[in-house]
């Protein structure tokens, strides 16, 4: 099929206009940079997660998967020129199972939960993750596991499941007991789900909180610069 010759035109145009349009955005415009800033983020994961699903499916789903996805992330911080600095890690438990309990802003908490994730722990997540495109999938290969926060009895159901495997698999279990993002600088009331865990376990609860986003990130304002601070403690 022959291409209309003045098709090329229009494309060749379309892209100056992109050429400049974009960076014209970028720099004048803040919440344009925080979309395109967000955009990046999730195409790049879901880009990473592409490339992690074939490497996790020689294991089959397996909590040792979760190590190749924390490696494979962990230069994000640097694409967005954020520092993450860890206060206190070294009160996780050495060797044993635990329930990791961790306040919940955004999306971005991925970072700083990739920072400090010990070995063979798996996060909780909402259900729709799993649909979420290759994340879903790659997160499924690691071990995450997913529950319907709409009906509360399946989802004790599989927490109890957990709480069940968490010894005799050796594993830990990573929380964000808000249920949801907050971002508005407090917490949430705390859903009971990791603390029924923690006791049905009967193992210990290890509290981690995020500092706040609020310097370079705010999701109201639209805001997303960079090069600040971003804390972890644990205490
Ligand atoms: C390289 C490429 C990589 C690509 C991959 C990308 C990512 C990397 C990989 C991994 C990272 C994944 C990160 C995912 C983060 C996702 C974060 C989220 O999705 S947060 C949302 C999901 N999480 C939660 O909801 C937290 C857990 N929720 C709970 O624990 C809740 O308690 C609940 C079980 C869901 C129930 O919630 P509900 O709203 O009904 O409220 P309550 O807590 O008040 O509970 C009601 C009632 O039930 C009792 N209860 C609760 N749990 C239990 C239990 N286990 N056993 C017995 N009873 C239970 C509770 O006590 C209440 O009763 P009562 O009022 O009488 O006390
Ligand atoms: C083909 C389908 C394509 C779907 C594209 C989906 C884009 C998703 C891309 C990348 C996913 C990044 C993984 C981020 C992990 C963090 C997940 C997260 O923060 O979930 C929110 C959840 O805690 C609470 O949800 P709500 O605040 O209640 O809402």
């Amino acid at each position: 099929m022959e291409l209309w010759p003045g098709a090329w035109m229009v494309v060749l145009l379309l892209f100056l206009l992109l050429l400049f349009v974009l960076p014209t955005l970028w720099f004048c415009s803040p919440s344009a940079k925080y979309f395109f800033k967000m955009a990046f983020y999730n195409g790049w994961i879901l880009f990473l997660a592409v490339l992690a699903i074939p490497v996790c499916a020689v294991r089959g789903r397996n909590v040792e998967n979760m190590k190749i996805l924390r490696l494979m992330l962990l230069h994000i911080k640097y694409l967005y020129g954020i520092r993450v600095e860890v206060r206190g890690a070294h009160h996780f438990p050495p060797s044993q199972p635990y329930v990791v309990v961790s306040n919940h802003q955004s999306s971005l908490d991925l970072l700083g939960m990739m920072e400090v994730l010990p070995g063979r722990c798996v996060p909780i997540a909402k259900r729709e993750l799993l649909w979420a495109g290759s994340a879903g999938l790659a997160c499924w290969l690691a071990g995450v596991i997913f529950i319907d926060r709409k009906r509360t009895g399946d989802a004790i159901s599989v927490m109890s499941e957990v709480a069940q495997t968490l010894l005799t698999q050796d594993v830990r279990v990573w929380v964000f007991p808000e249920g949801t993002r907050n971002h508005n600088g407090s917490m949430l009331p705390f859903k009971r789900g990791a603390f029924h865990l923690a006791v049905q376990a009967q193992v210990p609860i290890v509290p981690i909180v995020m500092s706040s986003y609020q310097d370079f990130y705010c999701k109201k304002e639209r805001r997303f610069t960079s090069g600040l601070l971003f804390g972890i403690f644990n205490f």
